[in-house]
């Protein structure tokens, strides 16, 4: 362990999108450094079976609730309850998001804001119920949001991605220096290919659809990150020990973006009926997640 497991002792942290993939990751990674974690998810038996898992290792440090950050109001009350039942938070983890890759002449109006309203208007929702009680209380607070290097490269393929993730990177810079005052910090992680369950069935649905973004390859590096690399830089953003870093994204993608596609370029071959093979398998995938929402 490169931190003391105890280093985050104190800290309350909410990870939207905590119970799967990368956000799951992140939430045993903080907990198992000693921080009380919210996670948040429309899933009910995800959440309930991430944060089963991880005290079953960690004790009692995880708790969840079936919130979807697209809906201002539940998570006003979501975060509320979290106050109420177990104090303030000191960090927020903007991880959930919805994406998957679609010829952009093809999309519908509601395809499009399936994706960006997750993204961009879930983070802004969250990021602005916590900063709110952080203004009201007095209190210092850390956000990290978990972006993607198309912030600066952009990629066809997932354009309503691109866009809302570069909507929150905005965000981030903005208000690293309207919130400064209170003590409460804004930074981003740009991470590169973490193969994870959820995400490779939307981005990489089938065979002919397994290029740049979503291979190791072309990293530098030569593999994938593994998530206690990006745990630990995470894990630094939120801590005391980052206190004078705000309005960052740092990218950790082992010079995947600098050197190669991390695009899905490579999709421009594909044929209509490749791309019709491509959304039956990720609809298949998202219509069965679908049906186990609670909310
Ligand atoms: C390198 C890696 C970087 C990673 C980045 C990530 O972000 S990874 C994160 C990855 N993780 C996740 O994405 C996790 C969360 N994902 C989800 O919740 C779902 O996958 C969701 C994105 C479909 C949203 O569900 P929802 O219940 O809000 O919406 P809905 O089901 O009602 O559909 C809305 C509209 O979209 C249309 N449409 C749907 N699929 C496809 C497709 N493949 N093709 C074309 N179109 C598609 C659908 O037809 C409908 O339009 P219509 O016909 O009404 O005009
Ligand atoms: N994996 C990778 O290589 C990379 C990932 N990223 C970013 O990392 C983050 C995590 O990705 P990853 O773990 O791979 O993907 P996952 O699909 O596993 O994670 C997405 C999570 O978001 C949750 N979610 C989606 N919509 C909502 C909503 N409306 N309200 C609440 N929760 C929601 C999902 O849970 P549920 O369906 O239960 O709501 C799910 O747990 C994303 O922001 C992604 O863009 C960035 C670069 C690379």
């Amino acid at each position: 362990m490169l931190y003391d497991k105890n280093c985050l002792a104190g800290k309350r942290i909410l990870i939207t999108g905590g119970g799967t993939g990368i956000g799951k990751g992140l939430a045993h990674h903080m907990a198992s450094h000693g921080a009380e974690v919210v996670i948040w998810g429309r899933r009910t038996q995800v959440l309930e079976e991430a944060a089963k898992e991880i005290n079953a290792e960690c004790g009692e440090k995880v708790f969840f609730q079936a919130v979807d950050i697209r809906n201002a109001e539940s998570v006003e009350a979501a975060m509320a309850d979290i106050w109420e039942k177990h104090g303030a938070l000191t960090g927020v983890v903007n991880n959930a998001a919805a994406n998957f890759i679609a010829p952009t002449k093809d999309l519908s109006p509601r395809g499009y804001e399936a994706i960006s309203s997750t993204v961009m208007d879930g983070a802004f929702f969250t990021t602005q119920a916590a900063g709110r009680r952080w203004i009201e209380q007095g209190l210092k607070g850390s956000v990290v949001s978990t972006l993607v290097t198309w912030i600066w490269t952009g990629s066809p393929y997932v354009v309503p991605s691109s866009m809302a993730k570069a909507a929150v990177h905005a965000m981030t810079m903005s208000l690293a220096v309207e919130w400064a005052r209170y003590g409460i910090r804004l930074n981003a992680v740009a991470p590169g290919p973490f193969p994870t369950d959820y995400a490779w069935e939307m981005l990489n649905p089938t065979e002919d659809s397994s290029v740049g973004a979503t291979q190791a390859d072309q990293v530098p590096m030569g593999r994938f990150g593994e998530m206690s690399e990006l745990g630990n830089l995470v894990l630094l953003l939120l801590s005391d020990g980052a206190d004078y870093i705000t309005g960052e994204t740092i990218c950790i993608d082992g010079g995947h973006h600098l050197a190669a596609p991390s695009t899905f370029a490579g999709l421009n071959s594909m044929t209509d009926a490749q791309w019709a093979q491509a959304k039956t398998a990720a609809k298949a995938a998202s219509d069965k997640a679908k049906a186990q929402r609670s909310v």
